[in-house]
């Protein structure tokens, strides 16, 4: 059987709703859930390859989105939160017993810094922003996934319709670009 991308992307993308306002995340633990709330749909939405980010057991691609951190509220279970790499950009809070990380936040001098990043496949809720593209494709070879196997793992992602990249989105490519050439004293106009 071929691997699964993601659940949320194997079968098809269902829609999110432009209405949608946030909702509740929850730790995979039986009892004693670790509890996030936010006030806000997520952003920029997309499966992401990378080594560090959160999937789900079985599935070779996380689904990461971003909402403003002063959305973010942990409102129970606070205590079993730990940062998992504090070296690391995201600094990505998880449930000590289930794993399940529950949201990373950017404390250093980057680009999205102020946005932290959360995974709606935590929530009961519908109407969370669909998956918007894949990013750092090429990791899951980092992994162990074959590199004869990315082809098929393309065709997948353009099969559902979304474009893949080998690390994010034009549109976010250029925010991190911007910002290196602000902080290298490069000033644009009408930006
Ligand atoms: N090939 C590496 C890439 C890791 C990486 O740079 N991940 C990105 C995307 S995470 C969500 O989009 C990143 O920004 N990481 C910063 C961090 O993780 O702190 C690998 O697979 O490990
Ligand atoms: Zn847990
Ligand atoms: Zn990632």
């Amino acid at each position: 059987m071929a691997p699964s991308i993601h659940p949320l992307i194997d079968n098809g993308i269902t829609q999110g709703s432009s209405s949608f306002s946030g909702g509740k995340l929850h730790c995979h633990c039986p009892s004693d859930q670790v509890e996030i709330t936010l006030n806000s749909n997520v952003a920029h939405n997309h499966a992401c390859g990378c080594s560090k980010c959160w999937k789900p057991s079985g599935s070779l691609f996380s689904i990461v989105g971003v909402v403003p951190r002063d959305a973010v509220s942990v409102t129970a279970n606070a205590s079993k939160l730990s940062i998992v790499d504090k070296e690391a950009t995201i600094q990505r809070n998880a449930c000590k017993d289930c794993g399940v990380h529950l949201f990373g936040r950017i404390e250093k001098d980057h680009p999205f810094k102020g946005l932290d990043f959360v995974h709606v496949e935590l929530s009961d809720e519908k109407g969370w922003q669909e998956p918007q593209f894949a990013g750092f494709v090429s990791s899951i070879i980092e992994q162990g996934s074959h590199p004869n196997e990315m082809d098929a793992v393309r065709a997948k992602f353009k099969a559902v319709g979304l474009q893949t990249y080998d690390v994010l989105s034009p549109v976010l490519m250029d925010l991190i670009s911007t910002f290196t050439a602000q902080n290298s004293g490069i000033r644009f106009a009408n930006l």
